[in-house]
């Protein structure tokens, strides 16, 4: 299994109680999935990513990832997890505002150890199957907010990670453009890719084949899509 919480509690201070955001999840998640994140604000949606992502060691229950306990690891080796074996996507794309958008999609092949002469192809392929062959000397502004989270998926998927967090990613965008951005996504899928999709837009979340709805830092929801036909004999 690529991802196995089992059990999952996450407490914050908050002066002098503690405040539970996440109560007992279990999820185990496989390669290949396509899960949506659902449920109201202060959920515990992104609580929950930030434990999967490596963001947040802080909690108690396990976490396994490809067999490896995430909770035994140094800081050093979550880090290491981090950049190399997740790809993020946020709401407001997050790039570098003065590095160009083939500059943005290179760091974290530089951050993983690539040399600069080696980047070229593998920054070009990532730019062309987001659809923005020949982008990549433009900044982030200027290009529109649609191009600028598919630069954002680009550097996402630059290591190929080995799954994509993304965090609403639509909330910015209109929803002409937030259906472009969930075509990207379904191809992703269909390549095989990993994908774990944060969301308050019912639209945005039904496309993934599974679906977890968290409330109140549990898990009240997690069904996939059926793929049972109606019998017509
Ligand atoms: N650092 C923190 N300290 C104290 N409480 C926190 C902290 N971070 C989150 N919380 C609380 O934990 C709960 C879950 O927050 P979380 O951000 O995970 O919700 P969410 O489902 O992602 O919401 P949204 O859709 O608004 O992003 C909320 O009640 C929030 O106030």
């Amino acid at each position: 299994m690529l991802i196995e919480l089992k059990n999952i509690n996450k407490k914050f201070a908050l002066g002098e109680k503690n405040f539970q955001a996440l109560r007992e999840i279990s999820l185990a998640i496989a390669t290949g999935e396509y899960v949506s994140i659902m449920g109201t604000s202060g959920a515990g949606k992104t609580t929950l990513i930030d434990i999967i992502g490596f963001l947040d060691r802080d909690y108690t229950g396990s976490y396994t990832f490809n067999g490896r306990d995430v909770s035994q690891m140094t800081e050093n080796q979550a880090a290491q997890l981090r950049n190399t074996h997740v790809g993020f996507v946020f709401q407001n794309f997050k790039l570098i505002p003065n590095l160009s958008v083939f500059e943005n999609v290179e760091l974290p092949l530089l951050y993983a150890g690539k040399r600069r002469g080696e980047t070229r192809p593998i920054v070009e392929e990532a730019l062309a199957s987001v659809g923005l062959a020949n982008t990549g000397a433009k900044l982030p502004n200027q290009l529109s907010g649609g191009q600028q989270q598919r630069v954002s998926i680009a550097r996402a998927i630059i290591n190929e990670p080995d799954f994509i967090i993304a965090d609403e990613p639509t909330g910015a965008l209109d929803s002409g453009t937030s259906i472009e951005i969930m075509k990207i996504f379904q191809s992703l899928h269909r390549q095989g890719k990993t994908l774990l999709i944060v969301t308050h837009d019912p639209k945005v979340g039904q496309q993934a084949q599974r679906m977890i709805r968290l409330e109140d830092g549990q898990i009240v929801m997690d069904g996939r899509e059926s793929n049972d036909s109606p019998r017509t004999d």
